[in-house]
């Protein structure tokens, strides 16, 4: 199972490249290392395993961030109507996206960086996304809201990009212009 000692720090070069795409049918080795992410984060918002493996909480992981530099992304949460979300995606691709714009309220955090960085992240608020799930099928999911910032921060970590990249540091607060706060 993957713990965070497994999960790459921000400095590591890893976290800086461009992925490559996972050659379909992925292999079951590609497979494998999926299915470890999408139990990394089950296990992470399970209050006993997290406590007893020191697991820190999340919502989404990107392959980059356990050092292997492919295309899979995995993310389990719940949206802001308390509907469970659970995707493990080979080559995911946003197809389009809104022209208007949302961000979490709260900032965001990352596995890979251990100290909060502060200041709003502005992101696409509505996003068209296809990929690859784990039975071979093609997905295309459009996404708002809370999951649309989810699959934006781990598709970005695919591009060798941080959530911070995106922070206006002069005015980390300043609120996105006509954007939609995500509480
Ligand atoms: C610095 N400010 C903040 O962290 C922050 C602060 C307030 C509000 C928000 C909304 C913030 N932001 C933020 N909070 C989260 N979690 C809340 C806690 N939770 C969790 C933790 C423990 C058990 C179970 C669970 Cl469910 C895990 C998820 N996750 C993300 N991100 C950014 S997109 C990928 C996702 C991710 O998984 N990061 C590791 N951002
Ligand atoms: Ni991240």
């Amino acid at each position: 199972m993957i713990t965070m000692k497994d999960i790459i720090r921000d400095g590591h070069p890893t976290l800086r490249k461009v992925a490559e795409e996972v050659s379909i049918p992925a292999s079951k080795e590609d497979k494998q290392i999926l299915e470890s992410m999408m139990e990394y984060l089950i296990n992470s918002q399970d209050p006993e395993k997290a406590e007893k493996f020191e697991l820190r909480g999340g919502v989404g992981l990107a392959a980059p961030q356990i050092n292997v530099p492919k295309r899979m992304i995995a993310v389990h949460a719940k949206d802001e109507n308390g509907q469970q979300f659970s995707y493990a995606l080979f080559n995911p691709k946003i197809l389009s996206h809104s022209i208007e714009k949302s961000y979490l309220t709260g900032g965001e955090g990352c596995l890979s960086v251990d100290e909060a960085i502060p200041g709003f992240v502005p992101r696409n608020a509505r996003i068209t996304v296809k990929g690859i799930d784990l039975d071979n099928n093609e997905v295309k999911l459009r996404l708002k809201g809370l999951m649309a910032i989810i699959f934006q921060h781990e598709i970005d970590h695919l591009n060798g990009v941080m959530f911070y990249d995106h922070i206006n540091t002069e005015a980390p607060y300043t609120p996105v212009e006509n954007a939609i706060p995500i509480d």
